[in-house]
C-alpha cells in the first residue's frame, strides 16, 4: 500500500504568488499533482497547506522546517494508517515519467535533480524525527545520506517550476 503526499508549503518566493494555486490547462498545480500521484497511490494526502482538492495535514512538527516537515508528517500517518510506502512530489511536479514507480523501486529512492520527488519507506520516521529535532540542517540531501536513498538518475528531469518563465516554458515544450 502506497500513500501519495504532495508537499505544497514553502513561500513561492521565486514565483511570486502561491504556485500551488497557478493555473495550467484549467487546473490548479496542486490538482494537477494530486492527480497525478492519485495514478500510483491508494490514497494521496496534501502537507503543508489548509485547503486542497485531497485531506491535508501541516508540516511536522511546525511549519517551517522546509520539505522535510511535510515529509514527517506524511510518514507519520502512513505509518500510523498502515501505509507501507509514501510517495512524494511537489506542487510543481507536472511531467513526472509513467514508469515513476518503478524507477523508485525498491525504496529508498529519489529522482536525482528533485530529491522532494521520493519513495520513502514509513519505517525510516524515525530517522526523520531524529534530524528534525537535532541543530543545525534539515536538509533532504541528510535523509538520504542518512537511510541510504538511491538517487534516480538517467530520467528526463520533471520540471522544476520555480518562476512563472519556468511554468511559460513547460507549457510551450508539453505543446511541442
Ligand atoms: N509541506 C511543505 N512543503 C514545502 C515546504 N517548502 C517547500 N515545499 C514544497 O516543496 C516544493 C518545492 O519547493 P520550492 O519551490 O523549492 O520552495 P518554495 O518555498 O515553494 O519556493 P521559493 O520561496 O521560491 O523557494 C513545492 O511543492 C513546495 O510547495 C515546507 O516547508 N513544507
Amino acid at each position: 500500500m502506497i500513500l501519495g503526499a504532495v508537499l505544497a508549503g514553502g513561500q513561492s518566493s521565486r514565483f511570486g504568488s502561491d504556485k500551488a494555486l497557478a493555473e495550467f490547462r484549467g487546473h490548479t498545480l496542486l490538482a494537477h499533482a494530486v492527480d497525478t500521484l492519485s495514478g500510483w497511490c491508494e490514497h494521496v494526502i496534501v502537507v503543508g497547506r489548509e485547503t486542497a482538492p485531497a485531506p491535508t495535514l501541516p508540516d511536522w512538527p511546525r511549519a517551517g522546517m522546509g520539505p522535510l516537515g511535510g515529509i514527517a508528517a506524511a510518514l507519520h500517518h502512513a505509518r500510523d494508517e498502515g501505509y507501507e510506502f509514501l510517495l512524494t512530489c511537489g506542487v510543481d511536479s507536472l511531467d513526472l515519467p509513467e514508469n515513476l514507480l518503478e524507477l523508485l523501486t525498491p525504496a529508498p529512492a529519489f529522482v536525482a535533480a528533485q530529491p522532494i520527488i521520493g519513495l520513502w519507506p514509513s519505517t525510516i520516521v524515525g530517522t526523520v524525527e531524529d534530524i528534525l529535532h537535532a541543530e543545525g540542517s534539515h536538509s533532504l540531501k541528510r535523509l538520504t545520506a542518512a537511510i541510504g536513498a538511491r538517487a534516480v538518475t538517467g530520467v528526463a528531469d520533471p520540471a522544476n517550476i520555480n518562476t512563472q518563465a519556468d511554468l511559460a516554458a513547460l507549457e510551450r515544450r508539453l505543446s511541442d
